[in-house]
């Protein structure tokens, strides 16, 4: 089935995946110059509506993202803002030089002195393939200083799109980042993604790029169904350990989560076991063998002894859908895991899973994610402040950014009690993934300013509002 247009305007590519895309439309007859001014207008008319009439700097560079820039000010002075040019060089490709030629308004040199109000950053793009010299980045900082509002017109410069790596330290901050054509992995990528500001992206026609990551977009919920009971809505099982803490957090969020029973595992009964939650006291493994539980979540709170790593050992053996978290990240190693599994990794835990699985650090996040996902067979939710899910087939997906207050403790462990809830509902461990990372971050925004990891459990039923 083809994919709709909101489909492929999730699609996230490479810059030779983006290369590609151009070339198809190429071959059905657009011309480089055609595309460039299509882009150029749409970002040009961002611009003009943001400007309101305010006087322009447009910042250029020898490539086709300079080559956008005199589209956007040949835009702008057909409509009536003010606006005017600095040439950091000059066009070194045929479609930029015809879109100079065409713009005919002021053009400055790099040396001129300019304030302003707004400057838009038409540097580099995609193509930018090194760092800035001091000569350039010491141009657009001095311009960004001397303007109120910041625009970059697909990426910031100085920033790589397939990594979303800074490659000059000191770089501005943007107030509105317009990518052309499809969002690249810099645009979700930190700490690439942190200088943007508010991301748009302009449309220009390209098709559906097979096997491209793409944005995480609001989930399909339902309701349960009229005939719903219990443990058709799933029983997911909680495993403690020697931390009873955090486990509970994890219970609280996946109670408000979808599955019709969470049930805690633990050798004995922990002290604020709340009453809408179910507690199995018992030794280790007993009772979660139970054939009616559809999830497991093992890891919150449960330690990294010898004693932590047998009870993980016999979760994993029972070759239920299960979420991995926290401590038990720490204890996986290959050939372990012989079910279905969600692996819930920040950075510190990312990076012992790669010593483990014998795998380089040193790649992009997304890339990272999809290597575990690819050596372990599970499913990779790689969180932090630029979350990514990876699938052993391929998918990556990129989270929008969530809000900053998530950095607080305990925060890891909601997102892993709503991840596994979700797998008990359908066992479906990329699908769980998403949805959970999608309710959280959901569940954040709607928490507000300064809340804690309690808060946060406890909004989960709004976020599927
Ligand atoms: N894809 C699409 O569908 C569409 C894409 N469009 C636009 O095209 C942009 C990509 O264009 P692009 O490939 O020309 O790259 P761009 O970033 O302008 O710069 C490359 C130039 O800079 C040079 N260079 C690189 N790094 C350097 C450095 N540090 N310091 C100095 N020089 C450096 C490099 O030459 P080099 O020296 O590496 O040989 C080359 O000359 C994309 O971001 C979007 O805005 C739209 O117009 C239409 C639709
Ligand atoms: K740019």
């Amino acid at each position: 089935m083809p994919l709709g247009r909101s489909s492929i305007l999730a699609q996230v590519l490479s810059v030779a995946q983006m290369r590609a895309a151009e070339e198809a439309l190429f071959e059905q007859g657009t011309s480089v110059e055609a595309l460039m001014e299509t882009a150029g207008r749409g970002a040009g008319e961002y611009v003009r509506r943001i400007a309101a009439g305010r006087p322009v700097t447009v910042l250029c560079g020898p490539g086709k993202n300079g080559g956008d820039g005199y589209v956007i000010a040949r835009h702008l002075m057909e409509h009536g803002t003010p606006v005017r040019v600095v040439a950091a060089a000059d066009p070194a490709t045929p479609a930029a030089r015809n879109a100079r030629g065409l713009y005919q308004g002021e053009v400055l040199g790099p040396d001129a002195v300019i304030e302003g109000e707004v400057l838009i950053d038409c540097l580099f793009g995609s193509g930018l393939t090194r760092p800035l010299s001091d000569s350039l980045l010491g141009l657009l900082r001095t311009l960004a200083e001397n303007h109120h509002l910041k625009v970059a017109v697909d990426l910031p410069s100085g920033v790589e799109s397939d990594s979303g790596a800074c490659l000059n330290a000191g770089l501005p901050r943007f107030d509105l980042t317009v990518a052309l054509s499809a969002w690249k992995h810099a645009h979700f990528a930190m700490p690439a993604c942190e200088t943007m500001g508010a991301l748009r992206l302009f449309d220009i026609g390209v098709a559906a790029v097979p096997g491209a990551a793409a944005v995480l977009t609001r989930p399909l919920f339902t309701p349960p169904p009229a005939d719903a009971h219990k443990y058709r809505r799933g029983l997911l099982g909680i495993v403690a350990g020697e931390m009873p803490g955090a486990p509970l957090l994890s219970a609280e969020a996946a109670m408000r989560a979808g599955a019709g029973y969470v049930k805690l595992f633990a050798r004995a009964r922990p002290a604020g076991v709340p009453n809408d939650l179910v507690c199995h006291a018992g030794p280790d493994a007993d009772g979660l063998d139970d054939p009616r539980i559809a999830a497991l979540l093992v890891g919150p709170g449960l330690g990294r002894s010898g004693a932590a790593a047998e009870r993980l050992q016999a979760v994993l053996e029972l070759s239920v859908p299960v979420v991995v978290d926290a401590d038990a990240l720490v204890l996986l190693g290959p050939g372990m895991m012989t079910g279905p599994a969600v692996l819930t990794p920040h950075e510190g835990e990312m990076a012992a899973l790669e010593r483990a699985f014998g795998l380089s650090a040193d790649a992009p996040k997304h890339a990272r994610a999809l290597a575990l996902a690819q050596a372990s067979g599970a499913v990779v939710l790689f969180k932090g402040p630029d979350s990514v899910i990876a699938a052993p087939d391929g998918r990556v997906l990129h989270a929008p950014r969530a809000p900053s207050w998530l950095s607080v403790a305990g925060t890891g462990d909601v997102l892993a009690g709503i991840t596994a809830s979700r797998l008990a509902v359908h066992r479906d461990p990329f699908r769980a993934a998403s949805e959970g990372l999608w309710l959280h971050g959901e569940a954040a925004r709607r928490s507000g300013p300064a809340f804690t990891a309690g808060d946060l459990a406890r909004t989960v039923s709004k976020a599927f509002a």
